[in-house]
């Protein structure tokens, strides 16, 4: 059997990485435009960051696991072509700010009909609005010229995190599979499933209709993402009536209808895909007459925006109204921890936010690299609906980039914790502390430091969701 997917991005390089690793008798092969990209995949500096990666990936590259660019040549030869491409929200015309942009997977279509000769089954792995499926396959049927080829399609949404994607990887809680519940469907399905069922138990493998695989994939993310927007609402009323946000998700989350994840109230959600994904439902939802549901999850990013916002606020309230040319050190950029990745990190807006009152930034994550740093702050935000300040790009030379966080920190009036890398919580602060302007402040967006630690040294800290130091209820109450 020879495997091949489209995309060779976050999900298609780790996705095809495992399954290559886990069934040597498969060929597979990960195809991309983006040569550079596809260098990288061949090479030990792989284009991602992600614990555990490169050695699955060298167990399995050059024995039965490819990068290529070649893409007519292997899409044409395989028997399932996984289609793993970016679908980003649309930034212009019918739906832009929330509709799903097509345009990468519609090409993808049209190059696997053009170039299929044989048979094949097709894996949605992107994620896609409802029905994706039938409009795949009206591209797929009308541009093949072969009558004599079928195409099977199938939804497989991936539901990996970043940073933990070897670990999501190797223990799905479960494979989904959605197909038609005609003899071809299911034979594709079982097709499949036999791939998975290489590590995977039958039991963790669901199979469903192909739009509930498709519908399945954004009510997960906009589920989780709830999770974290209420924890964040709930952060807000506890730094109004001193309850403390972190002892309110253990208390509930110990209720076991509703669990212990998900529950940490943050800076903000990040990561490609929660906002896109969202939005994605709600225009769905508003496409079929549904106003009051695309209304109801609309909220959940109204409250993630209220948070990055509001976080914003307290740090120029608790610096006395005023942060004009106050060095400010921001500890992580990166979406989330153990990832360099930084589409739609809350650090953009927090940032951006900062710069708008005129902070002067210094940036310090350890994994992000410089040049992606400038872009994220130096090109114009596309703002689906709330057009601000914080979209307006920031010139390079207004922005701060540090190696070493001790030197971020120099001379810092402030430090911004926004991501929750691990070694943030084992430096020496007291060091920290001693080469900072005083007072000196610590805006802990994760709630990740000691910060009894932090005060005891001397810091003016602001823990989110947390009961409020003295020092800071002076200034706001
Ligand atoms: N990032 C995640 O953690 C994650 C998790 C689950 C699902 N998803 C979904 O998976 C999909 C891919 O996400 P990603 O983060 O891997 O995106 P990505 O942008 O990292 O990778 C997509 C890749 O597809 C390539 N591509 C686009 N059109 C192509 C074409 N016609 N031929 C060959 N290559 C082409 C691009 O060059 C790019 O390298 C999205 O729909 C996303 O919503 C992402
Ligand atoms: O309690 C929490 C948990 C997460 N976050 C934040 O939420 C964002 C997303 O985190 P996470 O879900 O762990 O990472 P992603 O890689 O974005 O993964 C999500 O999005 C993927 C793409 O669709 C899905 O496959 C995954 O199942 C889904 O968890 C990050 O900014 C986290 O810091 C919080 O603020 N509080």
């Amino acid at each position: 059997m020879k495997i091949c997917c489209i995309g060779a991005g976050y999900v298609g390089g780790p996705t095809m990485a495992m399954i290559g690793f886990k069934c040597p008798d498969i060929e597979v092969v990960v195809v991309d435009i983006n040569e550079a990209r596809i260098a990288a995949w061949n090479s030990d500096k792989l284009p991602i960051y992600e614990p555990g990666l490169l050695e699955v990936v060298l167990a399995a590259r050059g024995r039965n696991l490819f990068f290529s660019t070649d893409v007519n040549k292997h899409v044409g030869e395989a028997d399932i072509v996984f289609v793993s491409v970016n679908t980003p929200t649309k930034t212009r015309g019918v739906g832009a700010g929330k509709a799903a942009d097509l345009t990468y997977w519609e090409g993808a279509a049209r190059v696997i009909a053009s170039v299929s000769t044989s048979s094949k089954i097709i894996v949605e792995k992107s994620t896609v609005p409802v029905k994706t499926a039938d409009a795949i396959e009206k591209v797929l049927r009308r541009n093949c010229s072969d009558p004599s080829v079928q195409f099977e399609i199938l939804s497989n949404p991936e539901f990996l995190a970043e940073g933990t994607a070897i670990e999501d990887l190797t223990n799905p809680d479960r494979i989904l599979i959605g197909g038609k519940d005609t003899e071809a469907g299911r034979a594709a399905i079982a097709t499949l499933a036999s791939v998975y069922e290489h590590w995977i138990a039958k039991d963790r493998i669901l199979c469903t209709n192909l739009w509930s695989a498709e519908l399945s994939k954004l009510t997960a993310n906009a589920m989780l993402a709830q999770r974290i927007s209420s924890m964040n609402s709930i952060s807000a009323l506890c730094e109004a009536t001193g309850a403390d946000v972190q002892q309110v998700s253990r208390a509930i989350g110990t209720d076991s209808r509703i669990g212990p994840k998900f529950l940490n109230a943050s800076v903000g959600f990040g990561g490609s895909c929660f906002q896109k994904d969202i939005l994605n439902l709600v225009y769905i939802c508003e496409t079929v007459g549904l106003q009051s549901v695309a209304e109801y999850w609309h909220q959940v990013i109204l409250m993630n925006d209220f948070q990055k916002q509001r976080f914003v606020e307290r740090v120029i309230s608790a610096m006395f109204n005023t942060i004009s040319k106050k060095k400010i050190a921001v500890f992580g950029f990166a979406f989330k921890k153990d990832t360099g990745d930084t589409r739609e990190t809350p650090a953009i807006d927090v940032c951006r936010g900062l710069m708008a009152d005129g902070a002067n930034l210094c940036v310090y994550d350890p994994e992000v690299e410089d040049k992606q740093i400038y872009q994220d702050l130096g090109t114009e935000k596309f703002e689906w609906d709330h057009p601000s300040p914080r979209s307006a790009p920031i010139p390079k030379t207004a922005i701060a980039i540090s190696h070493d966080a001790m030197e971020a920190a120099r001379d810092a009036h402030a430090i911004c914790v926004l991501t929750e890398w691990d070694r943030f919580k084992n430096y020496d602060y007291q060091a920290i502390y001693d080469n900072m302007v005083k007072p000196a402040f610590i805006f802990d967006g994760r709630n990740i430091l000691d910060h009894a630690k932090l005060r005891e040294i001397g810091f003016i800290v602001y823990a989110l969701g947390k009961p409020l130091d003295p020092f800071l209820q002076k200034h706001y109450d």
